[in-house]
Formats: C-alpha cells, sequence, structure tokens
C-alpha cells in the first residue's frame, strides 16, 4: 500500500506518493516532425530495480534525457520526491539526489581514476542515503577535503577498482569504464539512478560484480532505473519492466507478463525476449 503526503512548492501543491521517487506524466519529446517520446507516463517505485526496455528507436535514451535535464520534453512533466523537475538543468536534478551513467561512459580520460572521483562529489553536508550506509561515514559537518578523499577510497573499494586509483581513466577496460562510472554517479549522492546499457562491453566477471553490487545498493534503498538491450539481465535482476514502443509505453509488469504479452512479443518481430 503506497504511503501519500501532501508537499507544497513554490508553485502548486501535489500529492507525492512516497513509494515512486519517479513519476512521469504524459511526457513528450518531438525532433522536428519526429515524436520520440509520444505521451508517455510511468512511475518508478522506491528500493526497485525497474528494466526500460525496448526496440531500437523507441525512445528509451530520449525518456532517460528528458527526465535527466539533457533536453527539454516539448510536453508532459516529470516529478522527482513530489517536485517538479521538468527542464531543469542536469546538475540541478542531479543535487536533488538523482543521476544517470551513460551508454559509452564518459570519464576523464586523461585523468586518473582517483582525480575522476575526487571531482564528482556536490559541495553539501548533512546525512545522505550514500554516507548512512558506507563504514566511517560521518556526518553533520561541512566537508573537508579528507572526509572527500576517505569517500573516495570507500567508493572505490566499494566497486573493487581501488587497485586501479592512479591508472589513467583512458587505460581501463570497457568494464571497468563502466564501474568507474557508477562509482563518479555514487559520489555524486543520489537517492536513484538510471543506468543506460550499464553492462554493455563488460565481461561477465565484471558483469557479475556490477549486478552484485547493484543488488546490494538496492537492499541499502536505493533506486533504479536501467536500460538494457540483454534481456536476460532485465528478466533476472528487475522486479518491474517498462516497454517503449514507437515513443509510446506499450506494457508496464513484472518479467513474466512482459515474456508472455503478445503486444511486446509483435514489437519484437519475433526475436528472443
Ligand atoms: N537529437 C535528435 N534529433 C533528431 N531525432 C532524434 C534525436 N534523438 C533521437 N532521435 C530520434 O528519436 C527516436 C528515439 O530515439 P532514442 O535514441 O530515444 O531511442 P532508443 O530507444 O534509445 O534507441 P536505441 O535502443 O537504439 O538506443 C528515434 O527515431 C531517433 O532517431
Amino acid at each position: 500500500m503506497s504511503e501519500t503526503v501532501e508537499t507544497t512548492t513554490d508553485t502548486e501543491t501535489t500529492t507525492v506518493d512516497q513509494d515512486a521517487p519517479l513519476r512521469v506524466e504524459n511526457l513528450e519529446k518531438r525532433f522536428g516532425g519526429i515524436v520520440a517520446v509520444d505521451d508517455t507516463s510511468f512511475d518508478v517505485q522506491r528500493g526497485t530495480i525497474t528494466g526500460l526496455i525496448g526496440p531500437n528507436g523507441a525512445g528509451k535514451s530520449t525518456t532517460f534525457n528528458c527526465i535527466t535535464g539533457a533536453l527539454n520534453p516539448t510536453g508532459g512533466e516529470v516529478y522527482f520526491q513530489g517536485e517538479k523537475v521538468t527542464g531543469m538543468r542536469p546538475e540541478q536534478i542531479a543535487n536533488r539526489g538523482m543521476v544517470r551513467t551513460f551508454q559509452i561512459a564518459r570519464a576523464l580520460s586523461e585523468m586518473t581514476v582517483l582525480e575522476n572521483l575526487m571531482l564528482a562529489p556536490k559541495a553539501q553536508s548533512g546525512e545522505t542515503l550514500w554516507r548512512s550506509v558506507m563504514p566511517g561515514a560521518r556526518s553533520g559537518v561541512v566537508e573537508q577535503e579528507y572526509e572527500v578523499r576517505e569517500r573516495v577510497w570507500e567508493t572505490l573499494e566499494f566497486f573493487e577498482i581501488d587497485h586501479l586509483a592512479y591508472e589513467e581513466a583512458g587505460n581501463l577496460s570497457g568494464g571497468q569504464q563502466k564501474l568507474l562510472e557508477m562509482s563518479r554517479a555514487m559520489m555524486t549522492e543520489p537517492e536513484m539512478l538510471l543506468l543506460d546499457e550499464p553492462m554493455a562491453g563488460v565481461n561477465p566477471t565484471l558483469e557479475e560484480k556490477l549486478l552484485d553490487r547493484i543488488h546490494s545498493l538496492r537492499e541499502d534503498g536505493y533506486t533504479f532505473l536501467l536500460v538494457e538491450h540483454d534481456m536476460d539481465i532485465i528478466m533476472e535482476n528487475c522486479e518491474r519492466v517498462l516497454v517503449m514502443h514507437q515513443g509510446k509505453l506499450l506494457a508496464d509488469g513484472d518479467p513474466e507478463d512482459i515474456r508472455s504479452n503478445d503486444q511486446v512479443i509483435e514489437a519484437y518481430l519475433g526475436e528472443d525476449i
């Protein structure tokens, strides 16, 4: 049963579903004559790993970009923790606790792994989800550099890339870069992560490690929305799957429902799902 509370912002009063940090309402994004996202609505429940799937060109990346501020939608609204974030810049949305990673990792290749992480945290004080689950966490004081450094090391250890701390990011393998990208995202102390094909180019051992970390974070209360083309990963790791097709939400259900949904099978033109 969802818990709801009323919140008031400068612009409006809205009912917040405490169990759904992300709510997308009638989202639309047009590029000239192309409707990449067409009147799409969904929510994502707290503490879940939710998959967003669909054939090539379905509108998944555009939806991610509209949610996280890289693109301005041409219609509809995005709410995070009950606050309207439509049209905000990515860093404003990240400051509120929602970050994304990219299909192609975006680390600064000539900087070391350590430097990449040192640059990532936002300047803020107080308790956050990441700090509260990390061993040795401190709270309530403005962060000093040594505290950031401590958090950087804890994060590197959590993702098991601490042995690469002094390596230039550009020298890392594709899979290691994905772990770095997740580490950088965690340094911004998010509540919710949107992962765009986090397993692409990742070898099976690292894939297992990354999935293990995602599940562990989910158990600590983090929320994940995952775009991934590998159906086995989606079906084995997500409790809920959203399917997009031609810019619209085609289906929303648990993996078993989705696998047996005729419209979804048709949208994938008989590919195995
Ligand atoms: N910047 C852009 N300008 C014009 N059209 C765009 C732009 N970005 C996306 N599109 C179009 O919008 C539609 C949806 O693209 P999008 O990249 O969101 O799909 P996707 O589901 O992420 O696809 P894929 O699985 O192939 O990455 C496509 O028809 C695409 O060509």
